[in-house]
């Protein structure tokens, strides 16, 4: 489970480099676009890079314990609800990945709820109704943690043989926000005051309950953080553990991922520790205003392409980016050299 993953060829990486700095631009005149341009050409492989044309998200959704202790500003009763949302095509996601050309499929891994009358496929893969509230008890057992990144690697191979050229992990769960704090204090070694936000906009009191609750967290799951595995079942979720599973299997396979916020940014943070070198598969989509998504980003060594203010999840942040994914992709391959010049 944790075989290292094989990174992508620093041959390519010079090549496009080299292609880049042969543009038909001044040198570095295209910025993060540049480097954007550099990243797809190597992580696809080739110089120049073809068009980014098939993107795939999925939507990992579970409910969590801790929503029931006053750590988010909704209920949990949302999860479900905004589940049958992004299956009508209404969601924040839904209008940018329709907007964009970016298919979505959203899957019921632990939600607290029986879903009736939606499509069998987006409950197939249910592992519980709902996880363990983390500064209580552990998320899951450890079967259900191993079941669960299993599940995740599924996915991810389904995605992959429907052609993906790129994936987005998306997330939605109240509460979830709480779970992606601690799995990145405890894999980051941070305290809870360092990593704790908002989520969907709790008060002043609400934060310094919620900073208490993922502390406590950290000092039940104690010295089991040192195994990623073990971090998963103390402190993630369900869905959590199924997203980690597709990160780190999308990266195995060489299949590039565009990341979230701090939801898809924990999930990354547990792939990269499950696969060693998984995060060299991955870019930034952008930057939430979660501090433990800044942090977690840093660790990584990536930098979001947008910066928007956006903290809402669901991989929207990621969506938001793929345009200019695309276009640096283009810019690559199209823009003629400066030896072409006349
Ligand atoms: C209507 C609605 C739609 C959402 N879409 C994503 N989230 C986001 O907010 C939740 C996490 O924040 P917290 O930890 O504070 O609960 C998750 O469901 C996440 O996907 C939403 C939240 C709400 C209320
Ligand atoms: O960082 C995020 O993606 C985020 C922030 C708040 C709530 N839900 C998601």
């Amino acid at each position: 489970m944790s075989a290292p993953v094989s990174p992508p060829s620093p041959a390519v990486r010079a090549e496009a480099t080299a292609r880049l700095a042969a543009l038909a631009t001044p040198p570095g005149a295209l910025g993060r676009l540049g480097e954007l341009a550099v990243w797809v050409a190597t992580v696809q492989g080739q110089v120049p890079p073809v068009p980014v044309d098939r993107v795939r998200t999925v939507i990992f959704a579970g409910d969590h314990g801790v929503a029931d202790h006053g750590v988010s500003a909704f209920p949990k009763a949302i999860t479900p609800a905004m589940v049958r949302t992004f299956l009508l095509g209404k969601a924040a996601v839904s209008v940018l990945a329709a907007q964009h050309g970016v298919s979505v499929r959203v899957l019921d891994i632990g939600v607290e709820d029986d879903l009736a009358g939606v499509p069998a496929e987006v409950t197939a893969f249910k592992i519980r109704r709902g996880s363990g509230a983390i500064h209580l008890e552990d998320a899951l057992t450890a079967d259900e943690t191993r079941r669960s990144i299993a599940v995740g690697e599924t996915v991810a191979a389904e995605e992959i043989a429907a052609g993906a050229q790129l994936l987005i992990g998306g997330d939605m769960g109240i509460g979830n926000t709480t779970p992606a704090a601690a799995l990145i204090a405890a894999s980051l070694g941070l305290p809870a005051s360092e990593v704790t936000g908002r989520g969907t906009g709790v008060d002043e009191a609400g934060l310094a309950r919620k900073t208490e609750i993922v502390q406590q967290a950290l000092d039940r799951a104690g010295s089991r953080v040192t195994d990623p595995v073990d971090t998963l079942t103390a402190l993630g979720s369900a869905d959590l553990a199924a997203a980690a599973g597709f990160l780190a299997a999308a990266a195995r396979a060489g299949v590039p991922v565009l990341l979230d916020g701090v939801i898809s940014v924990a999930a990354a943070v547990m792939a990269d520790r499950l696969a060693p070198g998984a995060a060299e598969w991955f870019a930034a989509g952008h930057r939430s205003t979660e501090p433990a998504q800044a942090l977690a980003l840093d660790k990584l060594g990536l930098s979001p392409i947008l910066d928007l203010g956006m903290r809402l999840g669901e991989g929207s942040g990621a969506v938001a980016a793929v345009p200019v994914v695309r276009s640096a992709a283009l810019l690559l391959s199209d823009v003629a050299l400066l030896s072409d010049l006349g």
